[in-house]
């Protein structure tokens, strides 16, 4: 199955659809990610604070794909965003994967009640960038005004802005921005961890359309151009999960789920500490 490219805004590639790894345990991460790679998934999204960058990298290695054939993102911890440990967790990061580069590195969090400020936290990045160490750099869970920020004074446009996205907090406006500046937006819990799969609009039109829930939903977010990696350690959901090309919702069908918004987050607020 192939899976359709997104083009940064610095001509890199990524795969539309990919495989996350939060929340899957460190110790089985090697096998997940094998059973995705095997499946046919080429994009993982991992992170420092997930403690599983390891076993991703394990799994890379021992699928036997180049490692160019693969596109992996990771995540700048909160605690390291002083601009020399942020290069150091860097570091770290190619170490635990056994990389020498990373496809795509992120700001996690912008974190703006700490003592350090994130446009030097994004310097760091722009600095990684320029070393040819990370092919596309990019920001995560950044609201308009921390965007804007980095768009007066750095000199790098993030790559992507990673959010969170699924039927009931669609962030229609924070996408409208990321597009105006040619930054690409990538869902986070795409499907809601789970929680918008027995809405009844989404069952009945994935009943009507003999497809799953979850293939709706995913499918939803590929016709908006989002990027998104849904997570799940369960074989036959990998499998359903990247079954998403061979159909298309209508404009109908569209409108029916993006009605669904109620500007419900699972997450945090990222202006907030809790
Ligand atoms: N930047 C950020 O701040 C954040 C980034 N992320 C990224 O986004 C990725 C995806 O988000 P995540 O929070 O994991 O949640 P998802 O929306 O991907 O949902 C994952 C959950 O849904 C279940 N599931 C997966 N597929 C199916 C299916 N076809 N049918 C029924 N249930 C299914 C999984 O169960 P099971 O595994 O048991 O099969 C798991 O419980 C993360 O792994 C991570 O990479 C996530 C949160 C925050
Ligand atoms: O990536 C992540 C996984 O989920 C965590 C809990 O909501 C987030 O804080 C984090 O950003």
């Amino acid at each position: 199955m192939s899976v359709p490219a997104v083009v940064l805004n610095n001509g890199v590639e990524i795969p539309q659809l990919g495989f996350g790894v939060f929340q899957v345990d460190p110790e089985a991460t090697k096998e997940a990610t094998l059973t995705a790679l095997d499946v046919g998934y080429r994009h993982i999204d991992t992170a420092q604070m997930y403690g599983n960058e390891r076993g991703v990298g394990e799994a890379v290695k021992a699928s036997g794909l180049a490692r160019e054939d693969v596109f992996v993102t990771s995540k700048l911890d909160n605690d390291v965003h002083a601009p020399d440990d942020a290069l150091k967790a860097f570091d770290r990061s190619l170490d635990e994967l056994g990389f020498d580069y990373l496809d795509l590195f992120l700001i996690h969090w912008p974190m703006p009640w700490i003592d350090v400020d994130y446009v030097d936290t994004w310097n760091a990045l722009e600095e990684i960038y320029a070393s040819g160490r990370a092919r596309a750099i990019g920001v995560s869970n950044f609201h308009e005004h921390h965007l804007r920020r980095l768009l007066d004074e750095a000199d790098v446009v993030p790559a992507v802005n990673q959010i969170e996205i699924h039927p009931y907090m669609s962030q229609d406006e924070l996408r409208t921005v990321d597009a105006e500046h040619g930054i690409a937006t990538q869902a986070w819990s795409p499907i809601a961890q789970g929680l918008v799969l027995d809405n009844p609009v989404i069952a009945e039109i994935a009943a009507a359309i003999d497809k799953t829930p979850a293939q709706v939903v995913l499918r939803w977010h590929l016709q908006r151009g989002d990027i998104v990696f849904p997570k799940s350690v369960t074989r036959s959901r990998v499998e359903e999960n990247l079954a998403v090309f061979d159909f298309e919702l209508t404009a109908h069908d569209m409108a029916s789920v993006s009605g669904l918004n109620a500007d419900r987050r699972l997450g945090p607020d990222p202006d907030q500490t809790s």
